[in-house]
């Protein structure tokens, strides 16, 4: 297997969904994830984090289930913060915040699977390039309430500095972000969107997801 090349992996950026079992209110997140698919997203993360997040065996066999829904459609599979968890079950790639292992480590862990890393400033951009990611999560964009640590918002001066100074690393936007407000994310220079809350919640999973999508301009 050798690393995705940057091509690939922006075009997968682009409609991005995180999801956990605390982000579905009481749908089945298997549902909704098939769901996701057949609106059109084009990558997954499983996010399992926050209050009443599932552990251990549970949290495993959900992962696994989520993984075959997207072997079946051929869609990535992506695992939040658990790096162990990632290479036991063979999953396209993993994503890291700073607070988690650093970079370098993992990517000496996962090889050319995906990395995926969150960074907040230019000098986190900077040493997550040299660390070897292969994509950077830069947010909350827009105000959310999904992620109860997360950092005021910033909307996109972040990614339009990293544009401006020249990085061309794949960069996907993140937080509060939905159909109304997602083409203002692509224009700031990211080349796509992840969202928890804007399809983990709707009434119609597929329908919010193809709206995402058509959004971005896909
Ligand atoms: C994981 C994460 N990182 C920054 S904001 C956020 C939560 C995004 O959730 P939502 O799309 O529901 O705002
Ligand atoms: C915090 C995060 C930032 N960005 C992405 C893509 N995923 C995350 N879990
Ligand atoms: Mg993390």
């Amino acid at each position: 297997m050798s690393r995705m090349d940057r091509e690939t992996i922006k075009q997968a950026l682009k409609v991005y969904f995180i999801m956990g079992s605390t982000n579905c209110l009481a749908s089945d997140p298997g549902k909704i994830l098939k769901e996701a698919i057949n609106g059109g997203i084009t990558l997954f993360q499983f996010r399992e984090k926050g209050l009443n997040a599932l552990a251990g065996k549970e949290k495993r066999s959900l992962a696994m289930r989520l993984q075959s829904i997207c072997k079946e459609h051929g869609i990535p599979f992506i695992i939040n913060d658990d790096i162990e968890l990632a290479i036991e079950l063979e999953a396209d790639g993993v994503h890291i915040g700073q607070e988690d292992e650093p970079a370098e480590a993992v990517r000496a862990k996962i090889g050319d699977r995906i990395l995926g890393v969150s960074v907040h400033s230019l000098e986190e951009a900077e040493a997550a390039q040299r660390a070897g990611a292969d994509y950077f999560g830069i947010g909350p964009v827009f105000a959310t309430v999904t992620k109860e640590d997360a950092k005021p918002e910033r909307g996109t001066v972040l990614i339009e500095m990293l544009r401006e100074k020249g990085f061309q690393v794949p960069i996907v936007g993140i937080g509060g972000i939905h159909a109304g407000n997602a083409a203002s994310v692509i224009e700031a220079g990211a080349d796509g969107v992840s969202v928890i809350t804007a399809i983990s919640t709707a009434k119609d999973a597929a329908a919010a997801a193809a709206e995402l999508k058509k959004s971005v301009g896909v």
